[in-house]
């Protein structure tokens, strides 16, 4: 396969979560091409498992990739950016998705001794895939249900042929955050008989800066941030509604608690002072991924003695990962994978480099061979 074309299709051709339905339909169309003699292909929602009969198997060694995009207008001016308006690969699951099509068609040209599973899965960005596909996968699949399982997210900030993870904790607990505020609007003449919830929304976004920086103690770590702020219609009308959409992330359930209970508070508070109604809806939360403690000393050390690979110990991070559910329920690995780009993930100019696809199939590959 050639990978890299194969990465410039995908990358032409994001879908958000759950509607990944050409990328579906792209990823079984190259699978079908391959020697079937060994393969399973079944489909769940928008994503795909791919099983691969090994010659002698004790066990099922499993790879994930995420196959959805993000709702960003892509600016990186390439010859193949997103032909789809509005919609971009900006977190690097088109260079995962060619990555796990790399291994896969490795593993089917040279079958390893066990069972391997690919599961190619809708929806990490949101509203989250892993935890109802790995609830079909056990309850409806379990011949697919591997005994372990690895993953990679690129990491645009480490240069290409870096690999970097660490045991436990490796990305934090998740909860988006979506509060609409409700009020009187009006003419912009008349102030005095409106409640203004551009005002209000805005004192709240201040407000909500407090949560992290006044309620979570300093030696744990949290993060609140709002992406989106909206509010209002025209220029000229006092607006009526307003909305913020953020995401929550910390290192443990409690500090998710404690900061939800706190932004109730300010969201009553702002009720009761700007005299108007404010609802929360908490969307999807995401369980940090903790890394299975045993699989990543064994991963580091393989890693380390891989040609051309740099294996490094890193920090959390506060990104979320919703592979989380993976590594809840059985062995599981993830790790940073440098990708080399000046532009970091989640933005609209992120150019991974797609130097990443020459080797990483093949030191998967090897990896799998060896567990
Ligand atoms: C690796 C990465 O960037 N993951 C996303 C996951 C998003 C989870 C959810 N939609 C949220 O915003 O809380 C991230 O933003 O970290």
């Amino acid at each position: 396969m050639d990978l890299v074309n194969i990465r410039r299709e995908l990358h032409q051709i994001p879908e958000i979560g759950f509607q990944e339905f050409k990328t579906q339909a792209y990823l079984k169309n190259l699978i079908g091409q391959l020697p079937q003699e060994r393969l399973e292909v079944v489909q769940w929602k928008t994503g795909l498992a791919v099983k691969i009969r090994g010659t002698e198997p004790m066990k099922t060694i499993g790879w994930r990739t995420d196959i959805d995009g993000l709702p960003i207008t892509e600016l990186t001016g390439l010859p193949f950016a997103s032909v789809h308006p509005g919609l971009m690969h900006a977190c690097g699951h088109d260079i995962h998705m060619a990555v796990a099509l790399g291994l896969l068609e490795k593993l089917v040209a040279e079958p390893i001794k066990d069972d391997a599973v690919i599961l190619f899965q809708p929806a990490e960005e949101g509203p989250g895939g892993a935890l109802p596909f790995r609830e079909w996968l056990k309850h409806d699949m379990p011949s697919f249900m591997p005994d372990r399982l690895y993953a990679l997210h690129i990491a645009p900030e480490l240069p290409v042929g870096t690999v970097a993870t660490k045991p436990g904790l490796l990305f934090a607990n998740t909860s988006e955050l979506f509060i609409d505020l409700h009020g009187k609007g009006g003419h912009a003449a008349y102030p005095h008989l409106t409640e203004d919830m551009a005002v209000a929304a805005a004192s709240l976004l201040i407000q909500l800066q407090t949560v992290v920086s006044r309620n979570v103690d300093p030696m744990d770590s949290a993060v609140l941030t709002v992406g989106k702020f909206s509010a209002g219609t025209v220029q000229n009308i006092i607006a009526e509604n307003a909305r913020l959409e953020g995401t929550i992330r910390t290192l443990n359930a409690e500090s998710m608690r404690r900061i939800k209970r706190r932004i109730e508070g300010l969201c009553r508070a702002i009720e009761e002072g700007y005299n108007c109604r404010v609802t929360i809806d908490y969307g999807a939360s995401y369980l940090q991924v903790d890394n299975d403690e045993a699989l990543a000393e064994e991963f580091l050390a393989f890693a380390g003695e891989a040609a051309g690979i740099q294996a490094i110990r890193c920090e959390a991070a506060m990104t979320g990962e919703d592979f989380g559910y993976f590594t809840e329920e059985l062995p599981a690995l993830m790790f940073w994978a440098g990708a080399g780009s000046e532009f970091g993930l989640h933005h609209a100019k992120l150019n991974p480099d797609e130097k990443l696809l020459g080797f990483m199939p093949d030191f998967l590959y090897s990896l799998f061979k060896n567990c």
